[in-house]
């Protein structure tokens, strides 16, 4: 294979990576400083003196973090005794090894862009883990629980609606559930403008109903491959229905939150058209570019609906519980997701997730870092085909879906980039375009 294309770095001033490692990701560290301020007196309850002593030095290794970053230092080891600390320190020295004498050094604003953001998170995590006894808090919990809050009204909407369609999903014609499957489709799509990292701690709730707004936002689509995603299924549940085939479906999800609510509304939906006999999730196992789904996030959801006054949510509620209590859905946190690789890495580095992964009749990619991690978070030319930037990632037909914050997207018919250039210059980071981007696999 030729050269592959440069990941992005935030070397140069005034671009969007720079932009995001100057801007964005210290306010992020001071936000995570307020959470364990704002919880002081639950550790001490919980604790007593130590309690109040680890929250201390949690701020403290925080504080030091922020600085080494606004200071553009170099990374440094990992300490603490993670299930992959090893694999983080020697991802380090591997990086070191390739700089050959004219490179810079490994720092924030010199390296893989893809690499120090992860890394950043990483270290969060190295702050909490190294300030037993409150190592498992969260410090991001609070801002996923208030995006929640604040798109109840979206999310009630978003519930009757799959109720309502689950109805009559045995009786109506095919056309009449492909119209459905695209609908929720479009809404998983758009409900990937909700995370926080983009805004550090400012939620983008979602208020009004989204299924009213789909009609407008359709030209903003780049790629639309929902017909080839709509063939796919409709194939696999001829064929189970002839010869009783498992048909599995896996979400790589991205944020806790309204996002996640679109997910689990369309992973019903799939189990009660039949288009998909069991579903697996796919989360974070440690608190991850803000919003990112963790397991206790998929439980703090499940109670709240389940308590609601709305029996739409509520019903919501019992059902998906139901569906992961008998495995229809069952949720995986495997590491890989939290390590800073770009995926064409994981039949090496995490062979076992690779082959899970194989075993799927059609893998859904969540979100704007997933996509990154697809292409490597690599210049890929706009027009390079997307089963080529994937770079030899290919453990089942895959499909990404996610609004487009960062200048990294392959896959786009010729002029299409420049065009949309023409009339929103920021397209690429903007968060305003998606793209529902489809592989057919090896
Ligand atoms: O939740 P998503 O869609 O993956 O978006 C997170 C994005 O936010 C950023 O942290 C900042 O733009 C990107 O690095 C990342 O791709
Ligand atoms: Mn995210």
């Amino acid at each position: 294979m030729d050269e592959l294309p440069p990941q992005l770095t935030a070397q140069e001033e005034g671009s969007h990576p720079y932009l995001v490692m100057k801007d964005q990701k210290p306010p992020i560290i001071t936000k995570a400083i307020d959470a364990l301020h704002r919880h002081k007196d639950e550790f001490f309850k919980k604790y007593g003196e130590e309690g109040t002593e680890a929250e201390k030095k949690a701020i403290s290794l925080l504080s030091k973090l922020r600085n080494e970053l606004q200071t553009d230092k170099p990374l440094l080891p990992l300490h603490d005794d993670w299930v992959d600390t090893d694999i983080w320190n020697q991802y380090l020295e591997d990086q070191h090894n390739l700089l050959n004498e004219n490179d810079k050094k490994i720092s924030w604003f010199q390296s893989s862009w893809l690499y120090v953001e992860c890394y950043l998170y990483r270290r969060i995590h190295e702050a909490l883990v190294l300030s037993s006894p409150i190592s498992d808090f969260d410090v991001f919990k609070d801002s996923k629980d208030q995006n929640f809050l604040e798109s109840r009204g979206a999310i009630e909407a978003l519930c009757f609606y799959l109720q309502e369609s689950k109805r009559t999903i045995e009786v109506v014609d095919e056309n009449i559930q492909k119209d459905e499957f695209c609908k929720l489709l479009q809404i998983m799509l758009w409900g990937n403008k909700c995370d926080l990292a983009v805004v550090p701690g400012q939620s983008i709730p979602q208020t009004s109903s989204p299924l009213t707004i789909l009609e407008g936002l359709k030209p903003f689509i780049l790629v639309n491959n929902m017909d080839a995603l709509w063939s796919l299924l409709l194939n696999k549940r001829k064929k189970s229905q002839e010869n009783f085939s498992v048909i599995r479906v896996d979400f790589i999800l991205d944020n806790a939150g309204f996002e996640l609510v679109t997910d689990l509304v369309m992973a019903d939906f799939l189990i009660a058209s039949n288009l998909a006999t069991e579903i697996h999730f796919h989360g974070k196992c440690i608190p991850w570019f803000v919003s990112d789904t963790n397991i206790k996030d998929v439980n703090w959801l499940i109670t709240q609906l389940k308590a609601a006054e709305s029996t739409y949510l509520s019903t919501c509620g019992l059902i998906w519980e139901d569906y992961l209590k008998k495995k229809t859905w069952v949720y995986h946190d495997h590491m890989f997701w939290t390590l800073p690789f770009e995926y064409c890495a994981m039949p090496h580095v995490a062979p076992d997730l690779y082959a899970d992964l194989q075993k799927s009749n059609l893998i859904l990619f969540k979100g704007d870092l997933n996509y990154r991690k697809l292409l490597g978070d690599r210049k890929w030319g706009l027009t390079i085909p997307f089963h080529e930037a994937l770079n030899g990632f290919h453990p089942a037909p895959l499909c990404s879906i996610r609004t487009v914050k960062t200048q990294v997207q392959a896959g786009l018919a010729p002029g299409q980039g420049e065009q949309v250039a023409d009339s929103n210059p920021e397209w690429m980071t903007s968060g305003n375009y998606g793209i529902l981007q489809f592989d057919g696999g090896p």
